[in-house]
């Protein structure tokens, strides 16, 4: 069955995050002859995301969501994140559906790595999101990997005998 994957970006964003996940979710679909499409709009900035993701779940018929927000370095912009997740948390909750969040904090990385943290955090997310909604046996979410979408996988813990 046909599946939809809706895709919010924002104007305030540095990266073009919605582009590497449209890329994957098209190769997906010749890979993995996945039955996928998508929608993607673009919103100001992250305090418009939770409304838009709410809109493509449940007016334009999206099986899942992926928000790409960027947030600036200041306290102000930390503050408006927090309060925009608060609202992403309401849209999920309302729609019964999953919504990824692919935030970018500027502050937590380096200016040189921002792109490549970026991109990197976009095909990730774009892959979850293929794997919550497809029936794919080759999309199949593994548990306990310590994934850490788009940064090196933390290292998974055994007992000590
Ligand atoms: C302070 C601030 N910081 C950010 C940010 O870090 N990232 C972002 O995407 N948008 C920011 N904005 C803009 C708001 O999200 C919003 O688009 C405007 O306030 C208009 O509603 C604002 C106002």
């Amino acid at each position: 069955m046909m599946k939809k994957v809706g895709i919010v970006d924002t104007a305030f964003s540095r990266v073009d995050m919605a582009k590497f996940a449209i890329q994957q979710i098209e190769q997906a679909k010749q890979i993995c002859n996945s039955e996928l499409t998508w929608l993607k709009t673009t919103v100001p900035g992250h305090k418009e995301v939770a409304v838009e993701a709410l809109r493509l779940l449940e007016q334009e018929q999206c099986d899942i969501c992926i928000v790409f927000g960027w947030v600036g370095p200041k306290e102000l912009d930390l503050t408006s994140a927090h309060e925009a997740a608060i609202a992403l948390a309401m849209a999920k909750v309302q729609a019964r559906k999953h919504v990824l969040e692919c935030f970018i904090f500027e502050s937590q990385h380096e200016q040189d790595a921002l792109f490549e943290v970026a991109s990197q955090r976009a095909i990730a997310h774009a892959k979850s999101a293929i794997s919550m909604i497809t029936d794919d046996p080759a999309w199949v979410v593994h548990s306990s990997i310590g994934d850490r979408e788009g940064e090196a996988n933390a290292s998974v813990l055994e007992a000590i005998d």
